[in-house]
């Protein structure tokens, strides 16, 4: 009898989510298609289909088959991968009124708390003013260049650092990161060797690229379960998100408490956090301005990873390494480092710059923009709330638009009589409309005197062990902010000369 029930309750299940199915589909229909995509199961959508590595290569394969935009769901949830940087331009931008909201992230937002910056709050009052301070302090090509000798002035300090431990890279890129938005939100200068500032923000920045990753925690999909308590079985997850709100709680309040006491003793540097404090002292403000100094900690990780991928370049491609530095030998020569006002006299070097950021982006599938409302696009109905994410890494291997794309050229930005210049790619890696990386000045200056100054006075190559030489293996992690998996450089000084210029230059710092 009673598994005469359990086969009704089952049968009577079954046809409830299949009704279920076919109204929504219904639904849907009756509002316009939504855009083609793998056909998912009821109820759960495409879980089975959504990849875990590497996951742009798949939705490049989907836009294959289905076309630019291609849609799945996960539990209920729209999501639409656009696989054309028009499409890209004509929602995030054209439509921006309806394009610039962010879902709501669980995880990393509500439950750890980086909803407080900029990246992940929502569209909105609060919004609007946490990116106008940041603007302020970043926003624009000249603010970047105000910030030049603080930026010349760490990478020396890395230079030197690298001189004296080559195999320590990762560890150096991080610390000058670290030291440039440090000082330019706080004043804080960090110290010799390992600073622990410099740590605990290194801790919160890789902490919000884990939680952030799509799908890495299944109350991102399933809200209600952050209800479930702490102590149950496989609720660890729970514990984790508290320790990483108490770590980003700390990062937000440590470096401020120390420009206030800075300010109170007349000793401050200046810098994001002291001059508004001047100038708006109120407590309200004061959450803001904590906020919006917060908000650059977590473009840290993707400038660190661009500087990353250049040494991962050049380690593979010694071409383009040897023309740089043909370039930076005729046109600076060899008694001073290239600076950030030789920009426009190394046009090369800036053109390697732009492959680095083309050839293996970032972020490749930018931040998810969200729709305020039911948009119909091309055709499709895109509804309130799907997470739209643009895949930047297919606009930026699109052969319609590079040549190539897989090989690294950096002769292709550069136009040439017969040629036209590519795409410059600083239009698609940096996202779109109101969105948009507040610190992309900041970023491209920032790579641009790295991998000047590197070019001048290092030589980056394979290594080379008992007569072999070790390939790098070029592989990458997954998530939001991805980074090439740890591999084997060697980094020595190009002549007696350029290791004369890295002391020296620390030196004249110094005096
Ligand atoms: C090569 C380096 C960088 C790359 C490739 C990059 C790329 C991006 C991308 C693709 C977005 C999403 C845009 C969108 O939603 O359409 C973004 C947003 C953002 N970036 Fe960057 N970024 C870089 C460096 C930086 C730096 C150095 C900072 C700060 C100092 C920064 C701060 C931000 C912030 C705060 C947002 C969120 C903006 C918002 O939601 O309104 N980024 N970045």
């Amino acid at each position: 009898m009673s598994r005469l029930f359990l086969v009704l309750d089952t049968g009577a299940a079954v046809l409830l989510v299949a009704l279920l199915f076919v109204v929504y589909r219904g639904r849907q229909s009756a509002r316009g298609p939504l855009p083609p995509g793998p056909r998912g199961w009821p109820l759960v959508g495409n879980v089975f289909d959504m990849p875990s590595t590497n996951e742009w290569n798949t939705y490049m394969s989907w836009g294959e088959k289905w076309g630019d935009i291609v849609s799945v769901t996960l539990f209920g949830q729209h999501i639409v991968i656009l696989n054309s940087v028009q499409h890209a331009y004509d929602m995030f931008e054209k439509k921006s009124n309806i394009y610039s909201d962010r879902p709501v992230i669980t995880m990393a937002g509500e439950m750890v708390g980086w909803d407080r910056t900029l990246a992940v709050l929502r569209y909105g009052k609060r919004f609007r003013e946490t990116r106008k301070l940041f603007s302020q302090l970043i926003g624009t090509r000249n603010h970047a260049e105000r910030f030049s000798h603080h930026l010349e002035h760490e990478v020396h300090q890395f230079l030197r650092r690298v001189l004296r431990e080559p195999t320590s890279l990762l560890k150096e890129v991080r610390k000058t990161t670290g030291a440039v938005i440090l000082k330019m939100a706080y004043g804080y200068e960090v110290q010799e060797g390992d600073d622990p500032l410099v740590d605990l923000v290194d801790r919160a920045v890789e902490e919000f690229s884990i939680s952030t990753r799509p799908g890495a925690f299944l109350v991102d999909t399933l809200p209600v379960l952050r209800h479930v308590p702490a102590w149950m079985p496989g609720a660890g997850w729970k514990k984790k998100a508290q320790v990483w709100a108490d770590d980003l709680e700390m990062t937000c309040n440590v470096p401020y408490a120390f420009t206030q006491q800075q300010m109170s003793a007349g000793t401050a540097i200046p810098s994001f956090t002291s001059a508004h404090l001047e100038s708006n002292p109120d407590p309200e403000q004061e959450i803001l301005i904590k906020n919006a100094a917060a908000s650059l900690y977590s473009g840290i990780s993707r400038s660190r990873f661009s500087s990353i991928h250049f040494f991962l370049a050049m380690t593979c491609y010694p071409e383009a390494q040897r023309k740089a530095q043909a370039e930076i030998d005729a046109v600076i020569g060899n008694d001073r480092l290239p600076t950030l006002a030789d920009r426009d006299k190394l046009p090369y070097v800036t053109a390697l710059c732009w492959e680095v950021l083309r050839w293996q982006p970032v972020v490749p599938l930018g931040f998810p923009h969200c729709p305020v409302k039911d948009d119909i696009h091309a055709g499709y109905l895109i509804p309130k709330g799907t997470l739209v994410s643009p895949n930047i890494w297919k606009f930026l291997h699109d052969p319609d638009t590079y040549a190539n794309p897989f090989d690294f050229e950096p002769e292709r930005f550069i136009a040439s009589p017969g040629k036209t210049a590519e795409k410059d790619p600083r239009q698609i890696v940096f996202g779109f409309g109101r969105r948009i990386c507040p610190g992309m000045y900041l970023a491209d200056a920032s790579l641009f005197i790295s991998c000047a100054v590197s070019l001048a006075v290092f030589d980056i190559s394979k290594v080379v062990r008992d007569g072999k030489v070790i390939e790098p293996v070029i592989d990458y992690t997954s998530g939001t902010i991805i980074h090439p998996r740890p591999f084997e450089c060697s980094i020595k000084p190009r002549s007696a000369n350029a290791e004369v210029l890295i002391t020296a230059m620390h030196e004249t710092r110094e005096k």
